[in-house]
């Protein structure tokens, strides 16, 4: 994972994907030798595979490359940041792409399909989709409204009760009971829920209904337009996931959502906004850019959305959010409406959140925060790197033609994987950030349709992706920490289908989040084995005694810090709804 640097993308935007065949057999037993090279990844920063994990550990804002809370170093491949928001919020870069390294990104994508019928194409719920309604959820913080049972309660107006109705939706989950009429209250709120819960659609709607209720009028052509709500995402294709959910929900209406991303052509992103953009859904990057070249004003932002929160909020975009609040007419968080999504919220992100939001925020926990999805069978595999290929081949043959994510710490890695599968005859494509867009597009769709039953990923696929039938997750290389892992597995088993995830546990290089990993599993009722057990005992006093490497909160962090200066504290009550979270990870 150590490559998924946040420049090196810039630079190496025409890698192709024509591995060399010839470098496979170095390959062998070598995963993190970083002799092992590959044709089409002419990134130096993959050299990164080495760096000590612990490195990985430290946390707050800081400067340059180095490393951030939880792992989360700066800014993985996820998005760019354009040359033009690293400094100021105005841009003078005068190229197309915004970028003032590498080639000009002359990438369109392609129109998504208009029909009505695509618009709302969606998978069933599964099996266990009622099993939501017995999570204990919490809500903390000063008078919240009561949770909602329906989708009438909700009383939205008739055409966004058709567009759920045409999208499948038929009961609300948890988190959308809680979420949906606490920001219809106009509340600022922290949600945490577990991967694959719905959590698009409980800010969606809210927002939307608002807007229509308020009687936003339709944007029309203008060279600066004023969106009412932006909403952002850490990776390409999860910000693009959350357009098409606006725009299914919007289906009908004024309301124009629209979508820009890097790796794109900075022209098409500005074309579509000014064909009018009431809903901004944006990575940080091309935001910060679209910002700076003045073709976006945010006097008029009434809801500000950052969805995979924790990641937004870490050092990786961290900066950039905090200069998107900062810049000119952007209301202040008491003008405005702050709404943070994510699965995973350690104690340290919950802090940072605080200057985001209003103090007497809401913060909703279902379930246990951070805790991975109890719809996903966990099984850990004692694999050293010397064999892991021949173990990736033996479960792909078994599980033949279902879908599968794998999942491998670097960009060289992922190629690597990928061509050794094809050539073992398993159809497999692969994305990651030394793809061009167009090619990370197109793996997704041959993954999605089923064209390439087998996507081998970096950490760039491990958020938000909700893909249709991905049965099994496989963990080549663990990840650094327990967050990512929890992401990652959450791939599968969504919106109440069973999946499966193997991960291949090697002692020699894993130890460290054998603690963390214990706790998860038997967290959700999963079989630990004993092996790992003993890992996770002998850890203890090596620095990792804390399951969650010590700054993962199970709860809203005002509680724990009530009373002390540093803390946003304001309007801290416990109204428990139904029951109390699990509190002994703090
Ligand atoms: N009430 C509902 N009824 C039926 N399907 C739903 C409902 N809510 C959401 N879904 C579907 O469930 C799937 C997962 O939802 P979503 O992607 O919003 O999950 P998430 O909680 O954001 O996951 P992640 O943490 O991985 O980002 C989507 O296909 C979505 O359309």
């Amino acid at each position: 994972m150590g490559d998924e640097d946040w420049d090196t993308e810039i630079q190496d935007r025409v890698a192709s994907f024509v591995p060399d065949f010839q470098q496979l057999d170095n390959f062998s037993g070598r995963a993190n030798d970083p002799s092992f090279s590959c044709s089409q990844s002419r990134n130096s920063a993959d050299a990164g595979v080495g760096r000590n994990r612990s490195q990985r550990m430290r946390g707050g804002f800081g400067i340059g490359r180095s490393f951030g809370i939880r792992g989360g170093y700066r800014g993985y491949n996820e998005e760019v940041i354009g040359g033009s928001g690293r400094s100021s919020w105005k841009s003078h870069d005068k190229t197309e792409s915004g970028d003032n390294q590498g080639p000009k990104v002359t990438y369109v994508p392609p129109p998504p399909p208009d029909n009505e019928e695509a618009v709302f194409a969606h998978y069933q719920t599964g099996i266990n989709f009622d099993k939501y309604d017995t999570i204990l959820v919490e809500v903390s913080g000063l008078d919240p409204p009561p949770a909602i049972l329906t989708f009438e309660e909700a009383n939205l107006c008739q055409t966004l009760n058709k567009n759920i109705a045409k999208a499948g939706y038929l009961k609300l989950t948890p988190v959308q009971k809680y979420s949906i009429p606490i920001i219809l209250a106009g509340r600022d709120l922290m949600a945490c829920a577990q991967t694959g819960s719905g959590k698009t659609a409980a800010f969606l709607l809210p927002i939307l209904a608002h807007m229509m209720k308020d009687g936003v009028t339709a944007s029309h052509f203008r060279e600066q337009q004023e969106p009412e709500c932006i909403i952002v995402a850490p990776t390409r294709e999860l910000i693009n996931q959350i357009f098409l959910e606006a725009r299914k929900f919007s289906y009908g209406t004024c309301i124009r959502p629209v979508v820009i991303y890097g790796g794109t052509q900075t022209g098409h992103s500005i074309r579509q906004i000014m064909q009018g953009c009431n809903i901004l859904c944006a990575t940080p990057g091309r935001l910060m850019d679209i910002i700076g070249k003045e073709k976006i004003g945010l006097h008029k932002v009434r809801y500000l959305v950052l969805d995979e929160a924790d990641r937004m909020l870490d050092m990786g975009f961290g900066p950039e959010m905090k200069k998107l609040i900062s810049c000119p007419g952007m209301p202040s968080k008491d003008r405005r409406q702050t709404l943070m999504f994510s699965a995973t919220f350690p104690e340290e992100i919950q802090r940072l959140a605080g200057e985001f939001l209003k103090p007497e925020y809401l913060f909703v926990a279902v379930g246990q925060v951070g805790g991975a999805c109890s719809d996903v069978q966990q099984t850990i595999l004692q694999v050293s790197q010397y064999s892991k290929r021949e173990k990736l081949v033996e479960i792909l043959q078994s599980i033949r033609d279902e879908r599968t994510m794998v999942f491998v710490e670097t960009k060289k890695k992922a190629d690597f994987i990928a061509t050794f599968l094809c050539q073992e005859k398993i159809p497999t494509t692969s994305i990651h950030g030394d793809r061009e867009q167009r090619e990370r597009e197109e793996a997704l769709r041959d993954f999605r349709f089923g064209k390439c039953p087998v996507l081998v990923a970096t950490s760039v696929a491990a958020r938000g992706l909700d893909i249709e039938k991905v049965q099994h997750v496989i963990n080549f290389d663990l990840p650094s920490t327990i967050d990512e892992y929890v992401h990652r597995i959450g791939r599968t088993g969504r919106c109440g289908n069973i999946g499966k995830a193997i991960s291949f546990f090697d002692s020699v290089s894993d130890s460290h989040i054998a603690q963390p990993l214990v706790k998860v599993l038997s967290d959700a009722q999963q079989e630990v084995p004993s092996w790992l057990e003993e890992i996770a005992f002998s850890a203890q006093g090596t620095g990792f005694s804390n399951p969650r490497g010590n700054i993962f909160a199970s709860v809203d962090t005002r509680k724990i810090y009530q009373g002390k200066d540093s803390m946003n504290t304001g309007g801290l009550t416990m109204s428990s709804t139904t029951g109390t979270a699990d509190e002994s990870w703090d």
